[in-house]
């Protein structure tokens, strides 16, 4: 489903990836862990086409994303759920919500509408507060409306960075929980977390990044790999 093949990308002179290569398949869960600033967003960031590989390919479903926009990349099925969120302060949630339907410009307006119902039915919490602008959420609601925001589109992969960060351990169980739902709903998820624990719980298999390069892979449900993974993060 996805393929990324020896990526390389650069901020300026940075050499951030250094021959990043790596697969997820259809309904797999694969989490991507490292230290900080060892190119993990990066990664996220050059799938959805926010920033530019400098060399290597990146397939999905066989269709080549060199050089597409964010949009025309988002359309083919890949939603980003950045770690800043974005939601936009000057909108309600429900605008913010809307926003996702901008990834499907040719579907018919009742499958939009029954989208919106079932992202509101998913977040009664969201639902309550859809008038009130987007910056009046907590940081836990933030996130599940940057959440609810891809699901409301068409995406068939998502690319999730760092979701719990900064949430209370109940948020974030409940952050896992939509996680574990969406696995159960078909979605494949490159999921970025700190929370490595929590992650392998959900992860079918995981990559492990040092200075721009996978440097491990492996199962989630073998011990064996965890604990190669876990001498590997330790600091
Ligand atoms: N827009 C940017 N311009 C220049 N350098 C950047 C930019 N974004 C990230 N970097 C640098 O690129 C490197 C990789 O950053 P990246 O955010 O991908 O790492 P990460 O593994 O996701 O880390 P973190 O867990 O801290 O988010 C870091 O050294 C970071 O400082």
């Amino acid at each position: 489903m996805l393929s990324i093949e020896n990526l390389h990308a650069h901020y300026g002179l940075s050499h951030v990836l250094q021959g990043v290569s790596l697969q997820a398949g259809p309904g797999e869960v694969v989490g991507l862990f490292g230290r900080n600033g060892v190119g993990k967003t990066t990664i996220l960031k050059s799938v959805a086409g926010w920033v530019p590989a400098s060399s290597g390919a990146i397939r999905f479903d066989g269709v080549d994303l060199a050089g597409q926009t964010p949009d025309a990349i988002a359309r083919l099925g890949l939603g980003l759920v950045p770690e800043d969120r974005r939601i936009f302060p000057g909108l309600s949630v429900e605008e913010n919500l809307r926003l996702g339907l901008r990834q499907c410009p040719g579907r018919a307006r009742r499958e939009n509408e029954q989208a919106i119902g079932q992202a509101f039915a998913r977040f009664p919490r969201l639902a309550e507060r859809r008038r009130q602008l987007g910056t009046t959420l907590s940081g836990g609601e933030q996130q599940m409306l940057a959440m609810a925001r891809v699901m409301v589109g068409t995406a068939r992969l998502l690319l999730i960075d760092e979701p719990t960060e900064g949430l209370a351990p109940m948020i974030v169980d409940e952050i896992f929980a939509i996680i574990t739902e969406l696995k159960r709903a078909g979605l494949t998820i490159l999921l970025v977390e700190q929370n490595i624990h929590r992650a392998l719980d959900v992860a079918d298999r995981f990559y492990a990044v040092e200075r721009g390069r996978i440097t491990l892979h492996g199962e989630a449900a073998s011990p064996a790999d965890r604990a190669r993974l876990m001498e590997m993060v330790a600091v």
